[in-house]
């Protein structure tokens, strides 16, 4: 080894060393701001995982750059060694690799360490503003650390500070949400005035209490754990696909009474909490009422009689404010209820899941094998044709003029847009001034659509005209052009496009490497080596995904972890035209809910458990024409404790 290498190896070494010696200090500063979030004990855990991970990737990167490079003297040998032996050629690209390892290596550590400082200066920064902004929040509450934040606020985790004395668990836990001081006032007694006349039950989250203070408001709810959706919703398992849609449809009933639309149903306003199956739906921000004509209520006049009378509720109901908040052992304990709730054959949840179909693992066992970098690269290639096809938008449309009214003698009305790019409603993206409670209907069905897909996000434009290319590529031009036409809108598209079969949608997603498997490409490749593409949805036409396909298809029978009835509720959530779109309370009632409930008063448990049974095998053996036909079939809402009903329905679908 020459006099520059070994210079290079020593600097390498101190910058090393100096690179630690940040992520110590790192690890130190976060573990002291960690300390005083004492009672977030999970984030205090994930912080720690996180720093280990960190350092852990970390020692892998250099671990895997040729051996010598750390400097350590068992490990320079070997160096020494292979650039006496190896061709100089050799030792060049060797040499290469170090460096640009290393490079690596540095460059993933400044960005985890720039992403550490971020979070834990945020974290300062919301605790320090809440306190200077609200001063009275530390006369009543600890503030630990922040637990989320959105567009229009800060959420805080807060405990009282009367129960001081209580053990760590037994303490109630507070979600303490800091509006930003550029909140419009409007939107801010809107969301309060949606919490406290409509929140506290059915899913819906509660207000505990309200503090402004000058123009800061905070409200203050029960804080609940909860696992992010991101993290979950390729796992969850069919009863529990069936709880969280079930429980969210529970929370949008109940809103909906209230002639209130949310507006912004989204997986990041729901906590759910996959270990105890809690639920809640949050976030009223962008609510609005709908007026007895159906028009939708614009903004509240701050200064009218109704914004006073309902002050004046919020004053007298003071006294009852606080009561409520979940500790860590409220938590705990709903979890062991609920376990003994499932014991008894009720409820859902996660240890309650049904077995997969059977045949399962002997398809695995047809289509696995071993893939080689063509057969994955084709696979990719695949999956990405099938994504561009569904995102695809024309480049001669002009975003901001796509859709133009047909009756130009009405004066126009304004149309609302609130709400998330990817959740919003065709008859939003139309810009139909009526809009109604089926905006989070669609929403709901939006939600589904990713759960049973297992892709998400699943609609991702970036604006409103590329999101309506998205629907009219999933379900063909045909319902948008009709829905348009109903609600006096004319959209111009320049071709027509196929109807895409929602089953296979999902299950080509949900189960690409089974619709991908290099035997079944095998078997239907053509002997000039092609394969014969189906040129609607551009995939192979044994895995032809629009819904009035002719090709022979591939049946992957019994792959399916979900019932045909789910692609019927998901088809009617995601109905196209708004009039037709099945509401949160019908839905409730549609037959993929029925032995949801598990014990039916009036019905001796044995006979129960054999239409469980039957539901069942009725399960297993659905082959996927049996969905075909489910569109054709009129809805027909069964009530739910006539479970015999619904599972005659079951069968007929
Ligand atoms: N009661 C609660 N318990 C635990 N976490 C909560 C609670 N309320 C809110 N959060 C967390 O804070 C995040 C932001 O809350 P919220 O959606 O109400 O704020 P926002 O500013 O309106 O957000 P956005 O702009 O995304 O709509 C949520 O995604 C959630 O992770």
């Amino acid at each position: 080894m020459d006099k520059k290498e070994v210079q290079h190896q020593r600097s390498q070494q101190t910058m090393t060393k100096s690179l630690y010696a940040i992520g110590m200090g790192l690890l130190g500063k976060s573990a002291t701001n960690m300390g005083c979030a004492n009672a977030n004990l999970e984030s205090a855990g994930k912080s720690s995982t996180r720093n280990y991970n960190k350092n852990r990737i970390y020692n892998e990167r250099l671990g895997a750059m040729a051996p010598g490079t750390l400097g350590t003297n068992h490990h320079y040998k070997p160096q020494q060694l292979l650039t006496q032996h190896a061709p100089k050629c050799t030792a060049d690209l060797n040499e290469k690799l170090i460096i640009i390892n290393r490079q690596n290596a540095n460059k993933e550590l400044s960005a985890m360490q720039a992403r550490d400082m971020q979070s834990v200066d945020k974290n300062e920064e919301a605790l320090q503003e809440l306190q200077e902004s609200i001063p009275e929040i530390n006369k009543i509450f600890d503030v630990h650390c922040r637990i989320g934040s959105g567009t229009f606020s800060t959420v805080l985790l807060g405990t009282l500070q009367r129960e001081r004395c209580l053990v760590e668990t037994q303490r109630r836990r507070f979600a303490i949400k800091h509006h930003n001081p550029t909140n419009h006032p409007e939107r801010i007694l809107r969301e309060l005035e949606c919490m406290y006349r409509i929140g506290g039950v059915e899913n819906v989250i509660g207000i505990n209490c309200c503090i402004r203070y000058n123009e800061n408001v905070a409200f203050v709810m029960p804080y609940m754990t909860h696992d992010r959706f991101h993290d979950i919703y390729r796992s969850l398992n069919f009863p529990e696909v069936r709880d969280y849609l079930r429980n969210l449809l529970i929370a949008l009933r109940h809103v909906h009474k209230f002639n209130v639309i949310h507006r912004d149903v989204k997986p990041s306003n729901i906590l759910y909490n996959r270990r105890t199956g809690k639920f809640l739906l949050c976030d009223f921000g962008l609510a609005q009422r709908i007026a007895d004509d159906g028009s939708v209520v614009q903004s509240s006049d701050l200064s009218s009689r109704e914004v006073f009378a309902f002050l004046r509720d919020l004053e007298s109901g003071r006294n009852l404010m606080l009561t409520d908040g979940n500790s860590a052992q409220t938590e705990a304990e709903d979890y062991m209820a609920r376990r003994r709730m499932r014991a008894l054959g009720g409820g859902g949840g996660v240890e309650r899941a049904l077995p997969g179909p059977p045949s399962i693992q002997k398809l695995r066992e047809q289509t696995g094998g071993h893939l080689t970098k063509k057969d994955v690269a084709n696979q990719r290639a695949d999956t990405l044709r099938l994504l561009n096809r569904l995102r695809l938008m024309s480049p001669n449309v002009d975003p901001n003029n796509y859709v133009v009214s047909t009756n130009t003698s009405k004066k126009e009305m304004h149309a609302s847009r609130a709400g998330t790019p990817g959740y919003r409603p065709p008859e939003v993206l139309l810009r139909h001034p009526q809009q109604s409670t089926a905006v989070d209907v669609w929403a709901a069905g939006v939600i589904m659509l990713s759960l049973l897909s297992g892709l998400h996000p699943f609609f991702k434009a970036p604006h409103d005209c590329g999101a309506l290319a998205e629907i009219i590529n999933l379900f063909g031009d045909m319902p948008v052009r009709k829905t348009a036409f109903l609600l006096d809108r004319l959209i111009l598209l320049a071709q027509k496009v196929n109807t895409l079969d929602l089953r296979r949608v999902c299950m080509r997603f949900r189960h690409a490497d089974f619709f991908l498997a290099p035997e079944i490409q095998r078997k239907y490749r053509r002997p000039d080596g092609t394969t014969e593409m189906c040129r609607s949805c551009e995939q192979p036409t044994f895995n032809c995904l629009c819904s009035n396909s002719g090709h022979n298809l591939e049946r992957y029978d019994g792959l399916d972890m979900f019932p045909a009835v789910a692609y019927d509720l998901l088809s009617r959530l995601l109905e196209v035209n708004p009039q037709k779109r099945i509401t949160a309370e019908e839905a409730l009632k549609h037959p993929f809910f029925s032995d949801q409930h598990r014990i039916t008063p009036g019905i001796p448990l044995h006979q129960q458990q054999h239409i469980l049974q039957h539901q069942q095998q009725l399960r297993s053996k659905e082959t996927l024409p049996a969905s075909a036909a489910r569109t054709l079939k009129a809805f027909v809402c069964y009530p739910m404790e006539l479970a015999s009903t619904a599972s005659q329905a079951a069968g007929n679908l």
